[in-house]
């Protein structure tokens, strides 16, 4: 196993209520299997997965992958999650090349689909900005359109969701994400508007641990999405509560793109959506999230189209977003031959 660092700008920052993601540091991971070289990525981000600190010690050189893989925590969840990412890909990736299947193919129980559809990303921004970047989404050919809210007083948020449905028109799948930031009170609030708005969903309205209190939200016209609280307690938690409609499922935060699976599995039985996201993860992490969301049970737009946030890659983007939807690529593998430069050791 190789690992080598990389840093990458973002274009402009992300801005969330829960701050803004201006940069990401991560590892590319190379493993090799039977001849083969699989690619992963391991880019950390607190608040979902370990800290950078604690990823680079994961991966420290000279440990053997199977040892990362096997590190659970008390409640049998990976420890490090973007480490375990970062070696659970490439191990998929080199197991798929192997056979000459691609990514999806290999991980899922039928045949996948050519592509999937994906949300636009409006970050957190003025009144103005949030109806200008909503229009942008749509004349690009989004069908579903995530706003961030949560970092605003709760009358802005409120006046943000409306300038957000109307510059979307009627046809368009809204969803907001507030990143934990409101209190039930101002929850409810802007709950009951974005129903009155037919948003599909709110995304983590209250603190990660707040599980109860999230399942109380649900039934009121709109959807509960749950992602902090997915990376901070596991699924189960949220599954047992009946917290959560839907969740979000982002393999850098859940150990890698079985793991993932697994989890989307477990969701579908019991009745919960999963929808696939990166952490604004480079393109090794973006390819192995599409090929998840391929393998997916059931088919929702996933929070994938996040390459363009980036200023910078580790390379060409085989999967790029067109009218609203990635093009899953053909294999093998991640990429078929797309990441060549990539998985050469010397390179
Ligand atoms: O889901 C999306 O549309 C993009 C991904 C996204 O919003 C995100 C990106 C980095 C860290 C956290 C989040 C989040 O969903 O809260
Ligand atoms: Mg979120």
């Amino acid at each position: 196993m190789q690992y080598e660092p990389f840093s990458l700008d973002l274009r402009s920052p992300l801005s969330t209520a829960a701050g803004a993601i201006s940069r990401r540091d991560g590892f590319l991971v190379r493993v090799e299997r039977g001849g083969v070289v699989g690619l992963g990525e391991a880019t950390p981000l607190p608040g979902w997965t370990e800290s950078h600190e604690d990823c680079v010690a994961a991966l420290a050189a000279g440990r053997r992958p199977e040892s990362i893989l096997g590190e659970l925590d008390d409640a049998g969840r990976p420890s490090h999650p973007a480490a375990r990412h970062g070696v659970e890909l490439p191990v998929a990736d080199a197991a798929a090349r192997a056979v000459d299947e691609s990514l999806a193919a290999f991980l899922a129980d039928r045949d996948p689909p050519e592509t999937v559809p994906v949300n636009a990303t409006v970050g957190d921004g003025s009144v103005d900005a949030t109806a200008e970047a909503t229009r942008e989404a749509v004349d690009e050919g989004f069908g579903a359109i995530k706003v961030k809210v949560g970092a605003r007083d709760p009358d802005v948020d409120e006046a943000r969701l409306r300038a957000v449905r109307d510059a979307a028109g009627d046809g368009v799948e809204l969803r907001a994400d507030a990143n934990g930031a409101w209190d039930v009170g101002t929850a409810i609030r802007l709950i009951d508007v974005a129903a009155d708005l037919d948003f599909a969903y709110v995304e983590q309205p209250l603190g990660a641990s707040e599980v109860e209190a999230h399942a109380d939200l649900r039934g009121r016209g709109v959807e509960i999405a749950l992602d902090e609280s997915v990376a901070a307690l596991g699924p189960e938690r949220i599954f047992d509560a009946d917290a959560a409609d839907v969740v979000v499922c982002k393999p850098m935060a859940l150990g890698g793109p079985i793991r993932t699976l697994d989890v989307a599995r477990r969701a579908s039985q019991r009745g919960v959506k999963s929808v696939v996201t990166t952490t604004i993860d480079a393109v090794v992490a973006r390819a192995g999230a599409v090929h998840v969301a391929a393998a997916l049970p059931d088919r929702t737009a996933c929070g994938l189209a996040t390459g363009s946030m980036l200023a910078d890659d580790l390379a060409p983007d085989p999967a790029p977003v067109e009218d609203g939807r990635i093009h899953v690529p053909e294999g093998p593998g991640l990429a078929g031959d797309a990441f060549a430069a990539l998985r050469d050791p010397s390179g």
